[in-house]
């Protein structure tokens, strides 16, 4: 039987619309816009698409963008001056500097030096300490949005076995963390694992993020699993075609026939991670603003 198709695209518009609402109820409260600022350093097209449909998010949300374009010989010193001004900005509540930085500049010494409490990306040290001893910080969106996705279709995670497939900083640490902290059995494979189809056959819920179009065959799977792609490929352009398919890193089609519940590329988990940055961003302005998150946030 086919799978079901976990649609991130319609949950994201859903989460994106109730952030939205608390946004307004933030600016009442707060007399100002909750603001994210984006920083982008150079000229790549993907990145500057991108930056874009994060601006227009934020304000269809009821927040403040403010985009900062930076030319591609830009100094580490000139980028580490406007995180220090946005920093001291109280117009601004999240900042991201979009990444990868171009190959001169120091992706984690500007991570380094962006306050913690307006990291809406998760990604300074002092927020992955956090996510690892279980305090209260941001989380990195990706994951994030893979876990409420997950919450929705199983509820309960207590018990499952998980197999997450990759090990960044920015997705498969903090993916292994967000599970264990919802009581899943957890393991980490990438591309060291011995006989990783054999590892992935175990698992209940499969998170796939190595970055390797169709890697993750439907014949490693578990019957009934789900699975959760977090890969964007670009496929090179078949015959007739001006650019190539988005896939992700499960091979879809046959996959489907395996699993339970699957998340599409593109409409799986891409959306999401925009919907939870605009969530995070609101949770550090109403915490900049020293007010009270609303219930459910
Ligand atoms: N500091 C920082 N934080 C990030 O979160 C960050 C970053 N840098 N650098 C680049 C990556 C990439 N990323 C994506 C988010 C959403 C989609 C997305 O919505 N994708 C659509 C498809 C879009 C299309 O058609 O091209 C989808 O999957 O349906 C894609 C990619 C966030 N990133």
């Amino acid at each position: 039987m086919a799978a079901d198709r976990i649609d991130g695209k319609a949950f994201a518009e859903g989460l994106r619309t109730r952030v939205g609402g608390w946004a307004s109820d933030f600016e009442g409260a707060a007399g100002r816009k909750a603001g994210l600022a984006v920083v982008l350093v150079g000229e790549d097209p993907a990145s500057q698409v991108y930056v874009r449909s994060k601006g227009k998010a934020v304000a269809a949300a009821n927040m403040n963008g403010f985009e900062h374009h930076l030319p591609a010989d830009t100094s580490q010193e000139d980028l580490l001056a406007l995180v220090e001004r946005l920093n001291a900005d109280d117009a601004v509540d999240g900042i991201l500097v979009q990444l990868p930085l171009p190959d001169h500049l120091d992706d984690q010494a500007v991570i380094a030096a962006i306050d913690p409490d307006k990291d809406v990306d998760g990604f300074h040290v002092a927020n992955a300490g956090r996510l690892a001893v279980g305090q209260t910080g941001f989380v990195p969106c990706t994951p994030l949005g893979c876990m409420m996705l997950l919450a929705d279709r199983l509820g309960d995670l207590s018990g499952l076995e998980a197999v997450v497939i990759g090990r960044s900083n920015i997705v498969g640490k903090p993916m292994a963390q967000l599970l264990l902290d919802a009581n899943a059995t957890v393991t980490i494979a990438h591309s060291r694992t011995k006989d990783l189809p054999s590892v992935v056959r175990r698992a209940d819920i499969v998170v796939a993020a190595v970055g390797r179009a169709e890697m993750i065959k439907a014949d490693w799977l578990k019957p009934g699993a789900t699975v959760i792609d977090v890969g964007i490929n670009r496929l090179p352009p078949a015959d007739g075609e001006e650019r190539g398919r988005l896939v992700g890193d499960v091979d879809y089609g046959p996959a489907s026939e395996i699993a339970s519940a699957i998340t599409p590329v593109p409409g799986g988990v891409g959306p999401m991670t925009i919907a939870v940055l605009l969530r995070n961003t609101l949770v550090a302005a109403y915490a900049h603003a020293g007010l009270d998150a609303p219930e459910g946030l």
